[in-house]
């Protein structure tokens, strides 16, 4: 038999090891890194086995069991690291720890405005130690780094200006500065804080945090010391709130981030972000939380009637709760452009409030780093409530472009040509972002002119500044003179509609999705037009109802997907798409040839036995965009031998995986699991089943186990699931990549069968086109019965054992039945492929993992963990 190369086909050019040569450490690197920990842990544990057993040969009996139990005890902490899917390279870590400088400088210097206010306000009154405590902040500013720094890695984000390799070096460098700034300003925060020291004595002011909030809270009278008088006095004034930095002048202008985010339109590629622009680090916690401060007060002013005109516009929703709050300030520019330049202003209804100096300071520095090229005029803050979201949409063209916002609270933003959603507020674009506070937005370009953006919903306040230099309506592109013309279509100013979609056959445009890479969310451009969720608000004073408010009714109960904010999760276990971890683990999952079967593609001659090779390109037998059509399925494709290779096993332990290609779009092999993850498997169902979907069948889902508070066994599944999936997308040809749609452990009880059947044959189920059930135990061993059986082609029967795999598309080219399980009990691992993203299965967890985290009641979970892989060594 030939040997192998070790399972490792998976590693690349790039891959070096920690090593005491020092080598290179790339972002790729990980995955080779965590598998080498794992190889480690194996081999310490084997060792230890060893040990153990030979502690108990040479001793009497019970001698060493004391010590042995010791051990098995320690090893059992080792099993979360031995499972981990959860690592973090290090330019996270080094982002993260800028975070929390970042945080620290913001909390205090927060809390020093705060004490000084309430000194302002209420002058001579004692505050006690609740000042020093902002729970709110740190939590949201803690959220915002972890989604953040995600965001760059797991949304696979291309950043043209750099990317990792750039960061490692580059971060060192942007973190020292980081630190060098906070040490400056220790100085003023000293005294800030020296000040709050000294009212820090017999507290009386338990609700002085209160301030700290984002929310309508904040803006309570009592919290708004500035707003006194009417009309613009309540605005910030010259020189008390300006916000200037001395070190500007001597720092290189910054450098944005620019996006690539593909779709295809009129049958050409589109990166439908050109011109979208993203500075990080253009503020400090201070400056955004002064200018927080400050867009409170004025919604507070706004609220209490004090200003003029149409600065402040309030639209109520439909049915009750908080509406969308928005104040506009300089030149309007909300409801239209005026008649001619100097217009603004002039008319009684169009008259805003000025652009505080605050504010003014800001558009001075936009000019002057030159991330704006003139001067913005116009400055809309927009206050989204807790669970609200945008609708899809353009700016208007008389915003001027560039435009650019600015998000002085975390924020998720979509883009995309169509923008689609399964759930009101739950977007997916071919980009999206997940903005910390103090990010920067610039907009021009195919960013601004043809691709959309929406705001999803988040359990949590925002508040975003746009800034635009206002054109006249007679220099207004409505002709689209400034817009290319092939763009033209998509520029709907009215953000209700949608994006013309692109006129091909639904087929066609169904398979659209996103070429077949990690990380970036699979391309909208050509999905059906979402449902336009029924709350968005007719257009009130003028105003495009950009806004949807979030439903009254709470968030739908588990166990139904909801949309929920990624933001939150905290999960980065299961980022949105992940990478597919190829670890090159020892002996499970990574699909060699099996032996002698060389790089030869399948047979093309009808009736011939093929063995898959998977490590070669091979020619599809199942294109992508002819999959839903049936006389494309291999139907002359090459068929085994009865009984042939099915259940034949790798002699050696680098193969560990043998495929066989059958006629009819089926592959029968084996995955050559080693017993460990079965086991762990088993053990999770054993612990987590619950009643399956037929009589005397019971399953154990991905949901359940987050349901049951036991979100940490689904790793287990990850590399089984991920391996699978790629060996459905090889063996279908898949250009693009296919979504989970459901993952299980089914059992079969004694009883238990299923009469002929497609997977796909009820209404509900039509996504489903691929399956792939992985045996994790045996006929013969564990159970009697339970055969398999295709009702055409061969092979007619699979007899399950442990670790054989079939694969089979989900329609009815591959009807089949399984027996009545006569005794003991069958165990598979099930799973369903799709290609329409919106039954992702991941993207439901993620769901359900982040209202899990967020409503955080729930005892713990009383299971233990699983044994680790190793444990099951001996
Ligand atoms: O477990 C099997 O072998 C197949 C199960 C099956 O056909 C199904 O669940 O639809
Ligand atoms: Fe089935």
């Amino acid at each position: 038999m030939m040997a192998m190369p070790t399972g490792n086909a998976v590693i690349t050019d790039k891959m070096q090891f920690p090593s005491t040569g020092g080598g290179q450490w790339y972002q790729d690197e990980r995955d080779g890194f965590i598998s080498w920990l794992r190889e480690e842990f194996a081999a310490a544990n084997a060792i230890i086995d060893s040990l153990c057993h030979h502690l108990r040969c040479i001793g009497e009996p019970g001698e060493y069991e004391v010590v042995i139990n010791c051990i098995q005890q320690r090893r059992c902490n080792w099993s979360p690291v031995i499972i981990m899917q959860n690592y973090f390279p290090i330019v996270e870590v080094v982002y993260s720890l800028q975070q929390a400088a970042w945080r620290r400088q913001q909390q205090r210097v927060f809390e020093a405005v705060h004490v000084v206010e309430k000194d302002f306000r209420k002058s001579g009154s004692r505050y006690n130690r609740h000042l020093h405590k902002v729970p709110s902040l740190r939590e949201n500013h803690n959220h915002t780094s972890e989604v953040n720094s995600s965001a760059a890695s797991i949304n696979g984000v291309a950043n043209m200006e750099g990317g990792e390799e750039k960061l490692d070096k580059g971060e060192e460098a942007k973190q020292r500065s980081e630190v060098e700034k906070s040490e400056e300003n220790e100085g003023a925060r000293t005294v800030s804080n020296s000040v709050a020291e000294s009212t820090v004595t017999n507290g009386e002011n338990p609700s002085a945090t209160e301030c700290n909030d984002i929310g309508p809270e904040a803006v309570k009278e009592g919290c708004a010391p500035h707003l006194k008088g009417p009309s613009k006095n309540h605005l910030p004034k010259d020189g008390v709130d300006a916000i200037t930095n001395p070190d500007e002048k001597q720092k290189p202008n910054p450098v944005p981030k620019s996006f690539i985010a593909i779709e295809t339109f009129d049958q050409k590629t589109v990166n439908v972000v050109e011109g979208l622009k993203l500075y990080e680090e253009l503020f400090d916690g201070s400056e955004i939380s002064r200018l927080l401060l400050m867009a409170n007060e004025l919604r507070a002013s706004g609220r209490r009637g004090e200003f003029k005109g149409q600065t402040y516009v309030v639209s109520k929703r439909p049915m009750k709760g908080h509406g969308r709050e928005m104040i506009q300030l300089g030149v309007p520019i909300a409801d239209g452009p005026s008649e001619d330049e100097n217009a603004a202003g002039t008319s009684k209804d169009r008259k805003m409030e000025a652009i505080p100096t605050l504010l003014q300071d800001i558009i001075d520095r936009f000019v002057r780093l030159e991330v704006m090229p003139t001067k913005a005029e116009s400055c809309i803050i927009d206050f989204f409530n807790e669970g609200d979201h945008s609708q899809p949409h353009l700016c208007p063209p008389w915003y001027g472009r560039p435009f650019c916002i600015l998000f002085l609270t975390e924020c998720d933003v979509v883009f995309g040509r169509a923008v689609g959603t399964d759930h009101p507020g739950d977007y997916r674009g071919s980009l999206k972002l997940f903005l910390a506070a103090g990010s920067l937005l610039v907009m021009e370009g195919k960013s601004a002119d043809f691709a959309k953006h929406a705001f999803s919903s988040l359990r949590k306040q925002r508040v975003l500044l746009t800034f635009t230099k206002s054109l006249p309506k007679k220099s207004s592109p409505n002709d689209s003179s400034r817009i290319p013309p092939y763009l033209a279509p998509a520029v709907t100013p009215h953000p209700s509609t949608w994006g013309t979609q692109p006129t091909r056959p639904p087929s066609f445009t169904r398979h659209q999705a996103s070429p077949k890479h990690f990380g970036v969310v699979p391309a909208t451009g050509v999905l059906q037009a979402p449902a336009i969720p029924s709350q968005h608000l007719p257009s009130l004073n003028g105003i495009q109802p950009l806004f949807v408010a979030a439903p009254v009714t709470t968030a739908v109960p588990f166990p139904l997907p909801v949309p929920l904010p990624p933001a939150s999760s905290g999960w980065q276990a299961v980022p949105p798409r992940p990478s597919p971890p190829q670890l090159p683990l020892p002996g499970t999952g990574v699909f060699l040839p099996p032996p002698g079967s060389g790089h030869s593609p399948p047979s093309e001659q009808p009736g011939a036995a093929t063995v898959v090779d998977i490590s070669a390109p091979m020619e599809s037998p199942y294109k992508m965009e002819n999959s839903y059509g049936a006389e494309n399925l291999n139907s002359g494709g090459s068929a085994s031998p009865k009984g042939g290779k099915i259940n034949e096993k790798c002699q050696e332990q680098e193969c560990n995986g043998t495929f066989t290609s059958i006629d009819g779009g089926k592959l029968v092999g084996n995955e050559e699991q080693q017993a460990p993850t079965i086991q762990e498997l088993e053990f999770i169902h054993k612990s987590c089943s619950s009643i399956g979907y037929r009589p005397r069948v019971f399953s154990t889902t991905l949901s359940h186990l987050i349901a049951t508070n036991c979100p940490h066994l689904i790793l287990p599944f990850i590399p089984i699931r991920e391996r699978l999936k790629e060996k459905v997308e090889e063996f279908f040809g898949c250009e693009y990549e296919l979504f989970i749609e459901f993952t299980g452990l089914i059992s079969w009880c004694k009883g238990a069968n299923i009469g002929w059947h497609s997977d796909d044959n009820r209404p509900y189920l039509k996504q489903r086109n691929f399956a792939a059930v992985c045996y994790l135990n045996s006929h013969g061993l564990e159970f009697e019965g339970g055969m398999f059986h295709f009702q055409d082609g061969d092979p007619a029967t699979i007899v399950p054992m442990a670790g054989d795999v079939v694969i089979y598309t989900a329609d009815s080219r591959n009807v089949h039945s399984v027996d009545e399980i006569i005794n003991g009990e069958r165990l598979t691992l099930t799973l369903w492929f799709t290609l329409d993203h919106s039954h992702d299965e991941d993207a439901k967890l993620i769901s359900l993992l982040s209202q899990n985290l967020m409503g955080r009641e729930k005892p713990d979970s009383y299971l233990p963990l699983p044994a680790s892989n190793n444990i099951f060594i001996v």
